[in-house]
């Protein structure tokens, strides 16, 4: 299934294949005929005493120029073959990537970046060896077998049968070797999996861990995952060195004693022609370095379908992001938000949803509060679409929210997040997101419209200011300011915001609650609010607790009714009072 799957990406490099592979054929026969070349020197020259210079500068010739011809095919068969294995792993890795972005976010949130990273390089590159050495070094030593053999029933056929007998052998050990070292290797790569994953989360967890001292819990973590590598790796050793070399060499040791043994029995009734028993021994030699050659690639070869069955699997999942459903393509026009009777889980068992029905009209803004984990942001994961297998109705002007395409979407429901995630480049770059419909005007636009502009025009490049992993080096303040000018860039319809907790300077603090109001203008807004104080003037608040709505209405319809929401409200301006 596994090589199956490997041999459609091979099928767009047949043409490349097949030259490689008559390169490699010409390179094996080349080899093949030196030892036939010194046995017809002993018998026929050396022996018989019969030193004719022609001849002798002819075999000398031919052996000297054999072996350049063979240096040569192999040298072009080794490029070409790599060439292939790596178009081949570009490819590969252009899948999964691809893959893994169309992925839903209910995948992500059940595997670790770490082993996900692991995949797409150290898995793909396994693959790589399986083209670049194991598949080469099987095609290269099955000719090579082949020509041995063909040499050795040329030479003396009774002889050639009876090393023909270790074939069986052979094949056994490989399928045994095969069978254990299967097992052992799926442990192995699972292993650095984990400790990809465990390096990942230190890495990006690295402040917490050094303002928690949490360094030395995460070396013990990591050298216990660490650990079990190396013992799954040792039991691989162990099972190589047991069956690769020391079985192979006995069994190349008992072919040497069947030729003397053959030569010595013969030598009774007739003459041997030395220079044959040469040829013999030397075929031997040659029978089983391919074989020894091809057990050891044996294990490459089981690290490599391994890595494969588990890139395969990746490209396989089918928790794939949701996109539309149906053939009609609605467009968002006004704004116009539903929830009825929505009921929502993410792992199919407790509904952190239950029954939330509401209604935001064109331009409204409907604020979501409660205290953590009631449910708000499942609510704005839903809206965006990032998990379809919710129960009850959501619609825009009256469209259900499947029934819309991505582009449409995306570019009318405009997300802001708690913490904004910038993209290593510059801050124009940010701001545009690849989106070529926007104008350089429009970036500018957007910019000052949420009160960027200023501090951007500060930065040294401006505009053009580099901008580094995460951006690191921009204030929570700033890198919220830069999100809004991406969204409002866009322009959309409907604004969706969870607003930031992160406590900014009083100013920043001002320029977002400013940019804040006037994206909101004109724009259905759906905003988690952690301050109460930031969202009086909405036109409906809900009050979530364990995923239901358990009041709603304005500032003031919640104040009177002195629930959840007034004893919120009290508490909020008690810690500001304080
Ligand atoms: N990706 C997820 N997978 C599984 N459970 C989740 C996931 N995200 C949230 N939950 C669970 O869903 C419930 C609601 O979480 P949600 O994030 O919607 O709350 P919230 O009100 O937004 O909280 P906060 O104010 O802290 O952000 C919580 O019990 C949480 O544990």
């Amino acid at each position: 299934m596994v090589i199956r799957r490997l041999a459609a990406y091979l099928k767009p490099h047949r043409k490349s294949l097949l030259i490689a592979f008559l390169l490699l054929l010409c390179g094996t026969m080349a080899e093949v005929w030196t030892p036939k070349l010194v046995q017809i020197f002993i018998d026929d020259y050396l022996t018989p005493g019969n030193f004719d210079s022609t001849d002798l500068t002819y075999l000398a010739v031919g052996f000297i120029l054999l072996h350049i011809a063979a240096a040569g095919f192999n040298y072009f068969q080794l490029v070409m073959f790599n060439k292939i294995a790596q178009w081949i792993v570009q490819q590969l890795r252009i899948d999964v990537f691809g893959k893994v972005q169309h992925l839903g976010l209910e995948f992500f949130d059940r595997t670790p970046a770490g082993s996900l990273v692991s995949r797409i390089t150290n898995d793909t590159e396994a693959v790589k060896e399986l083209f670049v050495s194991v598949l080469s070094t099987f095609l290269q030593n099955t000719v090579f077998l082949v020509g041995v053999f063909a040499m050795m029933f040329y030479l003396d056929v009774k002889l050639a049968s009876y090393c023909l007998l270790f074939m069986p052998v052979v094949l056994g050990i490989m399928w045994l070797y095969r069978h254990f070292s299967t097992k052992i290797y799926h442990i192995s790569r699972q292993k650095l999996s984990q400790l990809n994953a465990k390096l990942n989360e230190s890495i990006s967890g690295m402040n917490i861990i050094q303002a928690f001292r949490q360094e030395q819990r995460l070396r013990k973590d990591f050298s216990e995952t660490n650990q079990e590598h190396y013992m799954a790796n040792v039991r691989n050793i162990r099972l190589n060195g047991l069956l690769l070399r020391p079985i192979m060499d006995m069994m190349y040791l008992l072919a040497i004693v069947l030729v003397l043994y053959f030569f010595g029995n013969l030598s009774q009734h007739s003459v041997v022609e030395v220079g044959v028993l040469y040829a013999f021994i030397n075929y031997i030699e040659r029978f089983f370095q391919p074989v020894i050659q091809m057990m050891l690639r044996l294990s490459q070869m089981q690290q490599a379908l391994v890595s494969a069955e588990r890139v395969f699997e990746l490209l396989d999942d089918e928790r794939m992001a949701p996109t539309q459903q149906g053939e009609s393509s609605p467009e968002v026009r006004d704004g116009w938000i539903e929830f009825n009777n929505v009921s929502f889980s993410y792992d199919g068992e407790t509904d952190v949803l239950k029954n939330i029905s509401f209604t935001a009209k064109p331009g409204q803004t409907v604020a979501l509060v409660g205290h953590t984990g009631s449910g708000k942001s499942s609510i704005i994961n839903l809206l965006m679409r990032f998990y379809p297998n919710y129960r009850g109705e959501i619609s825009i002007d009256g469209a259900s929210l499947s029934a819309f395409t991505d582009e449409e979407l995306r570019k009318k429901v405009g997300l802001v997040l708690q913490d904004p995630f910038l993209f290593v480049g510059d801050v124009k770059g940010n701001i545009r997101l690849a989106n070529d419909e926007i104008t350089e005007e429009q970036i500018y636009e957007a910019a000052q419209f949420v009160q960027a502009d200023s501090f951007i025009q500060k930065l040294p490049k401006g505009y053009d200011e580099p901008v580094v992993e995460r951006g690191a080096t921009f204030s929570s303040g700033q890198r919220q300011l830069l999100s809004f000018a991406r969204t409002i860039a866009l322009n959309p319809k409907v604004l969706v915001l969870d607003e930031a907790t992160a406590s900014v300077d009083t100013e920043t603090e001002e320029a977002i609650q400013e940019a804040l109001e006037k994206m909101r203008k004109g724009r259905t807004t759906i905003a988690i609010a952690h301050r109460l104080s930031t969202i009086q003037d909405a036109d409906l608040i809900l009050v979530l607790h364990r995923g239901e709505i358990v009041e709603r209405g304005t500032h003031q319809e919640l104040l009177a009714m002195q629930g959840l929401y007034h004893k919120m409200f009290l508490l909020q301006l008690g810690g500001v009072a304080s």
